[in-house]
């Protein structure tokens, strides 16, 4: 299988486009026209410089409002071919994407679009060219691909194709099983773009909210199903407007999009097995179970006072490292990792972000099935050396620099915390009743969340839910969920678009995405906060006008209202489902504890309160250290 993507999909001038196309992984480019006239260099000498990257041109396009023209307006569009065919030919490519017209003055007619295209792919033949036909979903006449393939069947050449473009299908919600019957070999070129389900104008939702298969809303896998099963053999290339795409990282948008490529087709052999795809054997999306631990980094005075807030959250310090300054701290099954090891990865964080989250570690289904299912989607192994007796725990690098481990039941991994930590004499039993992580929200800039939901996604048997607004007193912030089927592992994945709001100021004091808060899972709330206010948690404090509010929105019964209010419980119901949760202060520039109760169907995460959490954490300020316990 032969990977491509446009280069109008990645931001910069050319040659930054083809460096993060090339580093990414993919075969070949698309040239869009614009970056070619854009850059200073002739075509022979772009065609050198695509190659030395080791990438193949797959396409020159696009070739507008050529077809059913009028004289002499037709004679200046066989001009015009005539002379993109020379600048093909001096790039090294064989194949120009022609797009069904636009133009006022073209004449409709499927006979003469055909007749057009075979005097055009008479000309292109008989330099080794070949030309291919592609529907746009607002082409005046033409704007079906079952439409674009009467044309070619008509035109009936061997230099004459059709060019599918799956936005230009789905988009228009034509449906795809279509594509099944036409001859793979007249398909001469294949393009995918997802796009979010947004009611607008096709042209504007096309040119700005494309986005890598995946990360929208269409159905690009039976799009994708219908090509492979019609026998198609070519590239499969990624053509991806988008606002947003076109100023970030160039590395970072083609890594996604080899990413969705390959799970994408990973996805397509495993829904139509006997379709043949030439991509190499990759394991399946991993289940991916729970949280096994989290791991903060801190230093000095960090340590002690971590420690004694975890304390005031009924965490007991359970045992040590063997050989590093590392100690663990459990409750229910809940484990929290101080490290204050002054090399390796977590010295690393702490030098650029101070205390924070430098690790996550996952229970999954298979952490080697892990590790290699992320290499092939372009996630590289992470691994620091081991001391003696200590375990090598699989583990890749994430997005943004992080880490992630991973831990599985039948290696024995699980293991570790007796293999590499030795008990802490005075380890003492979970007192306040926390059983485990409910979930973990890890804050973003905005422009980062479709990359973080696609690594998730694309790993791990996760879906994505619906993305909420939550607001800020000072700004909007976004918040999409991914969930494990089943429902155990849950991350929220929190965008901040400016750095007004309590998520945009954690993310500038520490320099990049992280986890922010941590909720853990009680079954009696009361009982718990009862406990831990005891052992010295001091709650966020929630005014007393949002339990007026409260009483006012839910019928309560007898005393309910008053115990919320005692423990500073934010409260939710959905339908019958009730929800309970209650903050801890927020410390280290933004990071907090949150406790919640999740009554038997609650899907949510208490959205409804978010704006009054926000408020009262600003109130009181993020805290440079640890909160006063
Ligand atoms: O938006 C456009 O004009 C345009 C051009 C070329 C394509 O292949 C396409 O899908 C859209
Ligand atoms: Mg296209």
């Amino acid at each position: 299988m032969k990977t491509s993507i446009a280069t109008v999909s990645i931001s910069g001038a050319l040659p930054e486009k083809l460096e993060a196309i090339a580093a990414a992984g993919f075969d070949g480019v698309e040239i869009f026209e614009q970056d070619f006239i854009a850059h200073d260099g002739g075509a022979r000498e772009v065609g050198r410089m695509i190659r030395d990257y080791g990438l193949d041109i797959t396409l020159f396009q696009p070739f507008r409002d050529f077809e059913c023209l009028p004289e002499p307006l037709r004679s200046k569009a066989f001009d015009r071919a005539k002379r993109k065919f020379d600048v093909m030919q001096e790039l090294g490519t064989d194949l120009i994407l022609i797009c069904s017209s636009v133009h006022p003055r073209a004449l409709g007619g499927i006979q003469r679009a055909a007749d057009d295209l075979a005097e055009l792919g008479e000309i292109a033949g008989a330099r080794g060219l070949r030309i291919g036909y592609e529907a746009l979903a607002w082409g005046r006449h033409i704007n079906d691909h079952r439409d674009a393939w009467e044309i070619v069947r008509r035109a009936d050449h061997g230099s004459v194709g059709l060019i599918l473009d799956s936005f230009h299908t789905l988009g228009r919600r034509i449906d795809p099983e279509s594509i099944r019957a036409i001859p793979g070999d007249k398909i001469f070129f294949v393009q995918l773009a997802d796009a979010p389900a947004i009611e607008m104008d096709l042209l504007y939702w096309s040119r700005h909210f494309r986005n890598m298969p995946g990360e929208g809303d269409l159905e690009i896998r039976r799009f994708m199903q219908a090509v492979m099963a019609a026998g198609y053999a070519g590239p499969i290339s990624l053509e991806i407007f988008n606002d947003q795409f076109r100023g970030s990282n160039a590395k970072a948008t083609a890594q996604d999009g080899y990413r969705s490529l390959v799970a994408l087709m990973d996805d397509v052999r495993r829904a139509e097995p006997e379709t043949s795809i030439d991509l190499p054997q990759i394991p399946p999306r991993v289940a991916a179970q729970d949280i096994s631990f989290l791991e903060f980094t801190a230093q000095g005075d960090e340590v002690e006072s971590l420690s004694a807030f975890l304390s005031t959250l009924g965490f007991a310090n359970i045992a040590r490292h063997r050989n590093k300054q590392v100690s663990l701290w459990q409750q229910g099954d809940v484990r929290l990792v101080i490290n204050s090891e002054t090399e390796g990865h977590a010295a690393h964080v702490w030098n650029t972000r101070g205390l924070a989250v430098c690790d996550i570690g996952l229970q999954v289904g298979s952490a080697r099935d892990t590790v290699l299912r992320a290499n092939a989607l372009g996630s590289p192994t992470f691994s620091q050396p081991t001391g003696p007796g200590e375990m090598a725990i699989p583990a890749i690098r994430g997005l943004g620099g992080s880490v992630l481990h991973f831990i599985d039941a039948d290696s024995g991994l699980g293991d570790v915390w007796d293999v590499e930590f030795a008990p802490v004499g005075d380890a003492r039993p979970a007192q306040a009743g926390i059983t485990h992580v409910d979930h973990i929200a890890q804050t973003m800039s905005y422009e980062d969340m479709l990359s973080w939901t696609l690594f998730y996604t694309t790993l791990f048997g996760m879906e994505k839910t619906p993305m909420v607004d939550v607001i800020d007193p000072d700004g909007l912030v976004r918040s999409q969920a991914v969930e494990s089927s089943g429902g155990r592992l849950k991350i929220t994945l929190n965008g901040a678009e400016t750095h007004r709001t309590l998520a945009g100021r954690f993310l500038a004091s520490t320099f990049g995405a992280s986890v922010q808060h941590i909720a853990l899972s009680t079954e009696d709330i009361f009982a718990t906060v009862t406990t831990l206010m005891a052992a010295g948690f001091a709650p966020l404090p929630i005014p007393a006008n949002y339990y007026d509010d409260l009483a006012a929105r839910f019928d309560m019964p007898e005393g309910l209202l008053d115990k919320l209010k005692a423990g500073n419980i934010l409260y939710d119901r959905e339908g019958e489902a009730e929800f309970f949760q209650v903050y801890s202060r927020a410390f280290a520039g933004g990071l907090f504890f949150e406790i919640i109760q999740r009554g038997p169907g609650y899907k949510g995460f208490g959205g409804p309160n978010a704006p009054f959490r926000i408020a009262a954490q600003k109130r009181l300020g993020l805290g440079k250290g640890i909160p006063e316990t």
